[in-house]
């Protein structure tokens, strides 16, 4: 080993040893191809990826270590990267990155993903303020009839309602927002995109680490979600469940965005991921898997605005 690998060794192990202890529960990944010789981004890619984080994801922290350590004119490595601007992370606030989707509130409470639009109509009507149609199916007419559906089953609600997927009948139907994952924004044309924009709906954005979390606000939507947080049996995750300590770090890099908190949540887990500062937790089988969903709602809202101590 060179002098300068020893070096760059010596770096990436007082990275490890410095946020082992918050990142537990990842095994090591296999270390991606550099794309750059800076000893700090070496360093930090060599670290990441010991600290179980996936290729992408790890490239996206290394990048910002660098760009850190140039901005502050030291290297620090307890100082793990949160600044926006070194991630390359787009502004909601700013201007420069192009024209935003509409603002939701900054904290969307409990959110309930619900199968169809009967669920939905219940939920609302149990007072959950933000409610998600998740309606898979690729029959189209019925699609447009469960949109329609939902959107009547809100209307005497306070209830926010966004479509997941169904972005074109949920424009269609005048609902409040929609719900995107990351192919599905990958798959939009930028016609579309901007179609979605000026119709004034809000959107959210799916993300399961740092580089999703860059790619989502490329587009600048209302509001960012991370996950998952937990094991979630609903669907097939092709990403680790990424536990408290990355929500934390996730929510605040991505704090210049409202932020929704999905995947495996139970009514015992609302205070340590309320904790992490998101607004917003969103959740399925706690309440479409609870034995008296009406009763779960009222547990969860408590549990999401706990009263305040004397
Ligand atoms: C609030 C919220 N967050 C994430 C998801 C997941 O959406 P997506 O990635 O589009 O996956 P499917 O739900 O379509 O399987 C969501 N629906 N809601
Ligand atoms: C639909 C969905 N999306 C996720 C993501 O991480 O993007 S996790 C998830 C399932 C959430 O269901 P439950 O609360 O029952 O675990
Ligand atoms: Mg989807």
């Amino acid at each position: 080993m060179s002098g300068g690998q020893a070096e760059g060794a010596a770096l990436a192990q007082a990275i490890v040893a410095a946020h082992a202890g918050g990142f537990t529960g990842f095994a090591p990944e296999p270390l991606p191809p550099p794309t750059s010789g800076a000893p700090v981004y070496r360093a930090a890619l060599a670290a990441a990826s010991q600290l179980g984080f996936i290729a992408q994801d790890a490239e996206c922290i290394a990048r910002a270590w660098a760009a850190q350590s140039v901005r502050t004119g030291r290297f620090d490595p307890a100082q793990w990267p949160h600044d926006a601007q070194d991630f390359g992370l787009a502004s909601r606030a700013s201007r420069a990155s192009g024209p935003a989707f509409a603002e939701c509130p900054q904290a969307l409470g409990l959110y309930a993903v619900l199968p169809d639009a009967e669920w939905v109509g219940r939920m609302a009507r149990a007072g959950v303020p933000t409610v998600q149609l998740r309606f898979k199916s690729d029959d189209r007419a019925a699609i447009a009839r469960e949109v329609r559906a939902a959107v009547a089953a809100v209307q005497d609600t306070p209830a926010l309602l966004f479509i997941n997927d169904h972005w074109r009948e949920a424009l269609e139907a005048g609902t409040y927002g929609v719900h995107l994952g990351q192919e599905d924004l990958d798959a939009l044309a930028a016609p579309d995109l901007d179609t979605l924009r000026t119709s004034g709906a809000r959107l959210g954005v799916s993300t399961h680490g740092y580089a999703e979390m860059l790619r989502a606000s490329q587009a600048r939507p209302s509001y960012i979600a991370m996950g998952a947080v937990f094991p979630t049996t609903l669907k097939k995750m092709a990403t680790a469940p990424q536990g408290l300590a990355r929500l934390a770090a996730y929510a605040q890099l991505t704090r210049g965005y409202p932020q929704v908190a999905i995947g495996g949540i139970a009514l015992e887990h609302f205070p340590q991921v309320l904790a992490t500062g998101v607004g917003s937790i969103a959740v399925v089988r706690a309440l479409v898997a609870a034995p008296d969903p009406e009763a779960a709602a009222a547990r969860l809202l408590q549990a999401m605005h706990p009263p305040r101590a004397p």
